[in-house]
Formats: C-alpha cells, sequence, structure tokens
C-alpha cells in the first residue's frame, strides 16, 4: 500500500487553480489515488458565462476524469465548490463557507496564479502576491492545517543562471509594492514598472519571485514547502499520455508550427529545453504535501522539478521529434507546410519573419480580399509574433537548477510511492513524450479527429506542390529580369542552354548507335 496514497485518505484538502491545468491534473490524481479522501474544497469563480456547479460538471465529465469515475463513482460529492475571486479582499469568501474552510482544512496546495507574461504590475501583484499573503493568513487560522504547499516556478529566479533550492530576496520588498501599488496610478505603474523588475524578463516571473518572499515572511509556525516546476507540458504516463488543455508554453508553438503559420524562431538549438510533464509535478506536490506534513522540516523547503539536469533536451531536438509526429500525424487544413527553421541570430530571425511569416500573410490576405472575404491573417501573424517574442528570452538561454531536495524526497518514499507517485524524469523518453504530447496537442486542444489524417496528408502534398511551382515561379521571375538587364547573366545563361543542348543530342546520338 503507498504511505503517500494513504495519508490523504480522510483529509479535507483545499486546492486555488483547480480549474487550471496543473489544478485539474492534481484533482484527478489525489481521487483517483486517495478515493477515501474526505473532500477537496476548491475556490472557483464564475467565468464565461458559467456557474461554479456548471465549471465543475464539465471538469469532472471531462476524458481527464474518466478513470477516476471508475475508481470513484461519488466524486461529485467529494468535490466542494467555493465562490471565490482570488482578486478581492477576503477573496468574497462567504462568511459560512470562510468558517468551514479555516475549521476543517488539512492540507493547502496553492496554485492559482496570473501566468500571464504581459499582465499589469497591479494585477500580477494582487494575484501572486497578495492573493498568496491573504492565503497564508487564512492558513494560520486553521487548527487542522499540516502542510500548506504553495506552486511557484524554476523561472522566479531567471534572471540568475545557476539557481539553489532557496528563497533568494528581491530588491524591494513585496510589502512596499504592495503598499504603494494601493495609492500610486496606472500611469506612473506602468512608468516604474521597468525599474521594478529589473533584470527579470517579465511581470509573471518578477511577481512570482515576490510571491515566494512574502511565503517566507508570512511562514509563522506553519509548515510550508514551495514547488518550482520549470515549463510544464502534457501528461507523460497519467492518467494517459500527451493530456493538454491550454495553449501556455510550448503548446501554442507546436500549434502554429503544425498549421504551418510558424516556420522559423530564434531559439537557441542547443540551448536547454525544460519541459516538465504536468503528471510529474503532480506526483511530486503530493509527495511533497505529505513529507512537509508527517516530517515538519524546520524550515521552508524549496522544491525544483525541472528535467535539465537530470535528462536533458534540446530546442533542436524537441524540433525536429516535433517535425517527424507531424509528418505522421498532420494537423487538420494546415496554411503551409510545417518547418522549423532555429536560428540565434537577430538578421536571420528578421528575414525569416519577412520571407517567411509576414509575406505569406499578406498575400494570402490578398487572395482573401480579392475573393470577397474579410482579410485575417496578417493580424493573427502579427498577434503570434509578438507572442513568440514574449517566449524568445526562455528559448534562448540554458539554466542550472539544483535538485538536491527533490532527490532527498525520492529516496525518502517507499518504492511503492516511488512507483505510484513517479517522479523521477530520468526515466522519461524524449521521442515518445514528444509524439505523445503532438498527438494530445491534436486530439485534446485541437479536437481533431484521427480519421481525418489521410486527408491531412493529401492537402499537405498539394501544399508542397504548390510550393514548388511558387518558388520555380519566382526564380523564373527573377532570372527573366536579371537576362534582360545583364549581358553577363546573358552569357551565362547561353552558356548553359548550349551545353544542355549539346549533352542532349551526345545522349540521342550514342543511343541511337547502341541501337
Ligand atoms: C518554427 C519553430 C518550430 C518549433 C517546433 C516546436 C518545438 C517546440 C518549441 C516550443 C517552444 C516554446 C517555448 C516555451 C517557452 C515558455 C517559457 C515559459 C517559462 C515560464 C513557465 C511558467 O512559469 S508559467 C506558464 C507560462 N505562461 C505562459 O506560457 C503564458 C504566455 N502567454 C501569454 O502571456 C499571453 O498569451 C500572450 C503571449 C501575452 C499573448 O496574449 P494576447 O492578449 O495576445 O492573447 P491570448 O493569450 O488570448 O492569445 C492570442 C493569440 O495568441 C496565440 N497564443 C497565445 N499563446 C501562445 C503561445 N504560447 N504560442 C503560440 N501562440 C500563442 C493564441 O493562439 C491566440 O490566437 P487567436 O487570437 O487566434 O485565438
Ligand atoms: N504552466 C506552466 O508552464 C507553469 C506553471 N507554473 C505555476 O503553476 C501554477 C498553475 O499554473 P497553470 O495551471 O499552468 O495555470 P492556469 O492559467 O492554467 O491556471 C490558473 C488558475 O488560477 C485561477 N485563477 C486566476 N485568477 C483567479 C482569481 N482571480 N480568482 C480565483 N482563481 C483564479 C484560474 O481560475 P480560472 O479558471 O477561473 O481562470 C486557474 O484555475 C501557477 O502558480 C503557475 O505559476 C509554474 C511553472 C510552469
Amino acid at each position: 500500500m503507498s504511505t503517500v496514497a494513504a495519508f490523504y485518505g480522510g483529509k479535507s484538502i483545499l486546492i486555488t487553480g483547480a480549474t487550471g491545468f496543473l489544478g485539474k491534473v492534481l484533482m484527478e490524481k489525489l481521487f483517483r489515488t486517495s478515493p477515501d479522501l474526505k473532500v477537496i474544497y476548491i475556490l472557483v469563480r464564475p467565468k464565461a458565462g458559467q456557474t461554479l456547479q456548471q465549471r465543475v460538471f464539465q471538469i469532472l465529465d471531462s476524458k481527464l476524469f474518466e478513470k477516476v469515475k471508475e475508481v470513484c463513482p461519488n466524486v461529485h460529492e467529494k468535490i466542494r465548490a467555493i465562490y471565490a475571486d482570488l482578486n478581492q479582499n477576503d477573496f468574497a469568501i462567504s462568511k459560512e463557507d470562510m468558517q468551514e474552510l479555516l475549521s476543517c482544512t488539512n492540507i493547502i496546495f496553492h496554485c492559482a496564479a496570473t501566468v500571464r507574461f504581459d499582465d499589469t504590475l497591479r494585477h500580477a501583484v494582487q494575484l501572486n502576491v497578495t492573493a498568496t499573503r491573504q492565503l497564508l493568513l487564512m492558513a494560520s487560522q486553521m487548527p487542522k492545517l499540516e502542510a500548506f504547499i504553495h506552486i511557484s516556478t524554476a523561472y522566479s529566479n531567471c534572471n540568475l543562471k545557476h539557481i539553489d533550492e532557496v528563497i533568494y530576496p528581491c530588491p524591494v520588498e513585496p510589502k512596499k509594492i504592495i503598499d504603494s501599488l494601493e495609492w500610486l496610478d496606472d500611469a506612473i505603474i506602468d512608468e516604474i514598472t521597468p525599474k521594478l523588475i529589473r533584470d527579470w524578463p517579465n511581470i509573471y516571473t518578477y511577481t512570482k519571485a515576490l510571491g515566494e518572499m512574502v511565503v517566507q515572511q508570512e511562514s509563522r509556525n506553519l509548515s510550508i514547502a514551495i514547488i518550482r516546476p520549470s515549463i510544464v507540458g502534457a501528461t507523460w504516463q497519467e492518467p494517459f499520455p500527451g493530456w493538454v488543455d491550454n495553449i501556455n508554453g510550448p503548446n501554442g508553438i507546436i500549434i502554429a508550427t503544425g498549421k504551418g503559420f510558424l516556420r522559423a524562431i530564434k531559439a537557441t538549438p542547443m540551448a536547454v529545453a525544460d519541459v516538465i510533464p504536468v503528471d510529474t509535478v503532480v506526483n511530486l506536490m503530493l509527495a511533497v504535501g505529505w513529507y512537509t506534513a508527517v516530517h515538519r522540516p524546520k524550515s521552508t523547503l524549496v522544491y525544483h522539478i525541472t528535467s535539465g539536469n537530470m535528462n536533458p533536451c534540446n530546442w533542436h531536438k524537441m524540433g525536429v521529434q516535433v517535425l517527424a509526429t507531424f509528418e505522421k500525424i498532420p494537423f487538420e487544413r494546415p496554411f503551409r507546410r510545417p518547418n522549423a527553421n532555429f536560428t540565434s541570430n537577430s538578421f536571420t530571425s528578421q528575414y525569416w519573419n519577412a520571407v517567411s511569416h509576414r509575406a505569406p500573410a499578406i498575400i494570402y490576405d490578398c487572395y482573401l480580399r480579392l475573393t470577397g472575404r474579410k482579410p485575417r491573417m496578417t493580424k493573427l501573424m502579427n498577434r503570434l509574433l509578438r507572442t513568440v517574442s514574449m517566449l524568445e528570452y526562455f528559448i534562448n538561454r540554458s539554466w542550472e537548477w539544483s535538485t538536491y531536495n527533490t532527490e532527498m524526497l525520492m529516496s525518502e518514499l517507499s518504492p511503492e510511492d516511488q512507483r505510484v507517485f513517479n517522479f523521477d524524469v530520468r526515466q522519461l523518453n524524449w521521442l515518445e513524450y514528444i509524439e505523445n504530447y503532438v498527438l494530445g496537442v491534436k486530439k485534446y486542444l485541437l479536437k481533431e479527429d484521427m480519421a481525418g489524417i489521410p486527408e491531412a496528408k493529401q492537402r499537405l502534398k498539394r501544399l508542397r506542390n504548390i510550393h514548388y511551382l511558387f518558388n520555380t515561379a519566382l526564380f523564373l521571375i527573377a532570372w527573366r529580369l536579371l537576362i534582360a538587364r545583364s549581358q553577363m547573366a546573358r552569357n551565362v545563361w547561353f552558356f548553359i542552354v548550349s551545353f544542355c543542348y549539346k549533352f542532349l543530342s551526345y545522349f540521342r546520338a550514342s543511343s541511337t548507335l547502341k541501337v
């Protein structure tokens, strides 16, 4: 019997961000391995016209939860959705709900965050810093609380090259920032933001670093741990390979590449692609929850869950495998044939953007206009290139993350727990993982049917022929223009033509002789 799974039996667990990518996989694993847990409280806000209950039903009815329904048929009764908005004071939780949370919660997993790179400082601080402080304050009033697990990111200190499992101080105290945001107006905040975030690449990573500092400062006598995953990718093994449900991180790039919109990217091919499967992160989270509650370490332990130092893969290898998978399993209705050019040179990157991205978009928009339709490709391309430019920082550098605590925890687990809560990324086969990842993007994100593959392959063949035809026509036009203007080009042309003619005559003569 798994000790970690047994630990969660009969427990009341509070999860923030349960409707997000990581939160859903966490809930799924908890229900599947510890179906006898008491209740999972989730803090949810209504969204996109859906009530809390509708949101919960949608999650439970998804393919991700199919196995859960077999082992835990009463899963609906074990989820208690609580109305909450982490942007508001006391999270806008009702008095009765708050009372229940405070008196019953045993374990907290704090996953909620804004992960947008371009969020405003005010909103990102509210969610990634102030809400964390508020949740810690709540936690300090929970008599039954055994562990508080805070999810940060391996990139919270990406301004450093080597990152240890420690909390690094930020140049400005989080409390000072929270206080000043209360009275500064938005225009001034925009002005001071670059000065505040200094060498952090964006507001997201900066506010996640502030969030960690808040955890350290407000820890009181709570048992707390911080988990820092790198780029969280599709599931590796559980509940099935390749599950993804949002366009963050590599997912959007895989779609844009598979659909032929993105054919070149400014990336350092040999830089480490520190992707980590979401189920690996969740397994570590559950093991850390158990360890923190049972062993109660004296200080807040930080755990890195990254792949680069144990089983590195680089962007080149990833790109090649992604392309190889598109050959076998193409996406439907691609704009152009998928291709992946990596360049670390700014000039070459600008060239590819002009020739391979913007020009085809403009040509396609002209075609749409001529056929009486609304042009849309240039706009879409501009947004895509803006997104890609925001990711560039992360695909042109490598970091070293130490993993002493993560390895220590692995050695503390029984062989059974190491199997059930496997977070040993050394066992990951990248080629297999990437293939399943691309397949998962096609099935679960794009919702494409596998029956459409033969048609997609036909379309790719047509696109290849159009590509060859277009290039040949372009070459002939350029050559014709050159001949018209340059004597030298004319001489070369006559030389080539007469050489070919002589060669053909010789070949014809010799074949007639043989007969
Ligand atoms: C040719 C090359 C071939 C390569 C072959 C393939 C090999 C694989 C290579 C993989 C290399 C990947 C490297 C990943 C590095 C990640 C580092 C993470 C490090 C930290 C990790 C963390 O700790 S935590 C999670 C990180 N947090 C995010 O990852 C959110 C980012 N995101 C935003 O901050 C907002 O998204 C932002 C962008 C402002 C737009 O914002 P926005 O207002 O314009 O609007 P939206 O978000 O609504 O998106 C509007 C339109 O952008 C499109 N789009 C959105 N995201 C997209 C995306 N990632 N890739 C493409 N396209 C995307 C979408 O398709 C929409 O298109 P449409 O309009 O048609 O629907
Ligand atoms: N994905 C990744 O690559 C990585 C993620 N992380 C960290 O993991 C954690 C989870 O990320 P991930 O699951 O990918 O992110 P998602 O964007 O998928 O999920 C974010 C979650 O936070 C919730 N949330 C946001 N704002 C509020 C609010 N005002 N009130 C209540 N809930 C709110 C969202 O709810 P709603 O559904 O209502 O919007 C959602 O459930 C984050 O802390 C992130 O920093 C760390 C490293 C990498």
